[in-house]
């Protein structure tokens, strides 16, 4: 596949980072089962020193969503409406839907169907909108050359 694709662990999009190796995917589920097991959980704190960080200018080149009380539920009750814990981020044609499909095969992700394109199209709507779209897993490939992450 030509291109690159990221998979992109979030512990809000306030504080997310770009994978270039598979570390981690996703840290206990609500329910407290371990998923994904025997990828490394997701560090809380933030990339260490010697980790690669996301880049933090395009944030400031676009006015930030509007964010309400809390960015997420909180809650791991059935139904409630959660910002993603991760994304998937490839240019066109990267191969981004080929690595969802792998991943969605596991029994304990959700993902959405359709890309939200909220980065792109989206983002004036808030996280909110966002959120009610929720779903564990977004498929984000219209980022393409245009570094609007
Ligand atoms: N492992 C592997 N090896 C080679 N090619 C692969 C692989 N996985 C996905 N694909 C091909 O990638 C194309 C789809 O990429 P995307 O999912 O990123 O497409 S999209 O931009 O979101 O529409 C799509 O190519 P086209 O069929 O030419 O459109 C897929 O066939």
């Amino acid at each position: 596949v030509c291109g690159t694709t990221f998979l992109c662990c979030c512990d809000d999009l306030g504080r997310s980072r770009l994978l270039g190796a598979p570390r981690c995917l996703r840290g206990p589920s609500p329910s407290g089962q371990k998923l994904l097991q025997k990828s490394l959980p997701c560090d809380p704190h933030g990339p260490t020193p010697s980790e690669p960080s996301a880049p933090s200018a395009p944030a400031a080149a676009v006015p930030a969503p509007r964010l309400s009380a809390s960015n997420h539920s909180g809650s791991p009750k059935l139904g409630t409406k959660r910002l993603p814990q991760a994304l998937i981020v490839g240019v066109k044609k990267g191969g981004t839907r080929a690595v969802l499909e792998f991943i969605r095969v596991h029994p304990d992700v959700r993902a959405l169907g359709t890309e939200p394109h909220f980065f792109d199209r989206n983002y004036g709507r808030g996280l909110d909108w966002y959120r009610h779209r929720g779903k564990s897993i977004t498929l984000s490939s219209s980022f393409q050359s245009r570094n609007r992450i």
